[in-house]
């Protein structure tokens, strides 16, 4: 029988070189991509443009295959991860909401770019070093189950994949924990084992937000005020742009007590900041909604909800307020839900769908 094709998604990490192994082994013909998404034309010598796709992550890349004896190629989805990506961050904040770029990056520049070029050159599959299991279930959907190691899950950052992408998709790590997959990549002499995991924002090195957000717009990032709940001005900010929900940290103020963003109001250029209970809320509303393990939502679902990458998840009830709005009602409140982020619910292990925060 013939092999199955797959390509690998190689950042020069561990993670996905042991991944590359590790489909080698299992009998597929595999094949190795790395996706050069951000770095400036201008500056690709300069080792600080490093990131997931820089010339340390082709070379590391490159060496793995060599390592594995597996074809290798690098593939150039700037534009795509422009258009998807940044400009969708740049966009995103200045609407007063906060982004998840990673989130965007998997659906549409590795799963929709990547996996139709490879389906383009023949392969049966895409696969990614991600910590999440790709698992089909008895009503015949396919859906992620959180990795062994639920410190690592990555299942948040998958949840909008299509069924299509699903069904074409492999994610060997997800069955083992960090220590294995770095213990397999000393076995197999991976120059990259001590690695370290790479960190925030790929293409923000240096975590400065905003200053990234300024040099990537036309539009003047204008001061404005902040306000208290109940709508009084309190102080000056420096544009929304440098807030979140929940934020204490660098907003300058002295009330005599804590205080935190509850709101960001673009319209009127508003920071709305509060004490730290009313940070706290019991409910949400999503929209962009994508369903894994059920095929739409009828009537009210009993879930753990996810709002943000590093939250450990919270009982909750969804139900459906209009074609592609939810609503999703917490057991108990919670803190910071914030526009922009993600929700994900799950039932159990299982990924039953999510949306992004309204
Ligand atoms: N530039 C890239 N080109 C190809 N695949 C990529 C690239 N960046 C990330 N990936 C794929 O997405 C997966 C998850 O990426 P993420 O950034 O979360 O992890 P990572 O720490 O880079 O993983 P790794 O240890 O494999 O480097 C990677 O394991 C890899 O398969």
């Amino acid at each position: 029988m013939e092999k199955k094709k797959v390509v690998i998604g190689m950042s020069g990490g561990v993670d996905s070189s042991v991944a590359a192994s590790l489909l080698k082994e299992q009998g597929y013909d595999v094949i190795g991509v790395t996706m050069q998404i951000w770095q400036d034309e201008d500056n690709e010598t300069k080792e600080e443009q490093g990131g997931c796709c820089g010339l340390s992550a082709v070379d590391d890349a490159r060496r793995v295959a060599e390592t594995l004896e597996i074809p290798y190629y690098v593939m150039n989805f700037k534009k795509e991860f422009k258009e998807k990506v940044m400009d969708y961050f740049v966009a995103e904040y200045q609407q007063g909401r906060t982004p998840n770029p990673c989130i965007a990056c998997n659906r549409y520049v590795k799963w929709e770019s990547l996996l139709k070029r490879s389906l383009d050159i023949g392969a049966d599959y895409i696969a990614t070093g991600h910590y999440a299991r790709v698992v089909q279930l008895e009503n015949g959907r396919y859906t992620l189950k959180k990795s062994a190691t639920a410190a690592k899950d990555q299942t948040y950052a998958l949840y909008n994949l299509t069924q299509y992408q699903l069904s074409h998709t492999i994610m060997p790590v997800g069955e083992y924990t960090k220590d294995q997959i770095r213990e397999m990549a000393k076995e197999i002499n991976l120059r990259v084992a001590n690695k370290p995991d790479s960190q925030e924002i790929c293409f923000i090195p240096d975590n400065d937000y905003a200053k990234f957000i300024e040099e990537n717009t036309d539009t003047k990032i204008q001061k404005g005020n902040f306000v208290n709940t109940a709508g009084e001005v309190v102080g000056k900010h420096k544009g929304i742009t440098h807030y979140t929900i929940g934020q204490r940290k660098g907003l300058n103020l002295s009330l005599g007590h804590p205080v935190f963003v509850v709101e960001i109001r673009p319209e009127t250029n508003e920071v709305v900041i509060g004490t730290s209970n009313e940070v706290f809320s019991d409910k949400l509303y999503a929209n962009q909604l994508n369903f894994m393990s059920i095929e739409d939502l009828e009537g009210d679902m009993k879930v753990t909800a996810k709002i943000r990458y590093s939250h450990q998840g919270a009982d909750c009830i969804i139900r459906k307020v209009g074609e592609d709005k939810l609503e999703c009602v917490f057991t108990e409140p919670q803190r910071a839900i914030t526009p922009g982020q993600a929700v994900v619910f799950y039932d159990g292990e299982y990924v039953v769908g999510g949306g992004t925060i309204i």
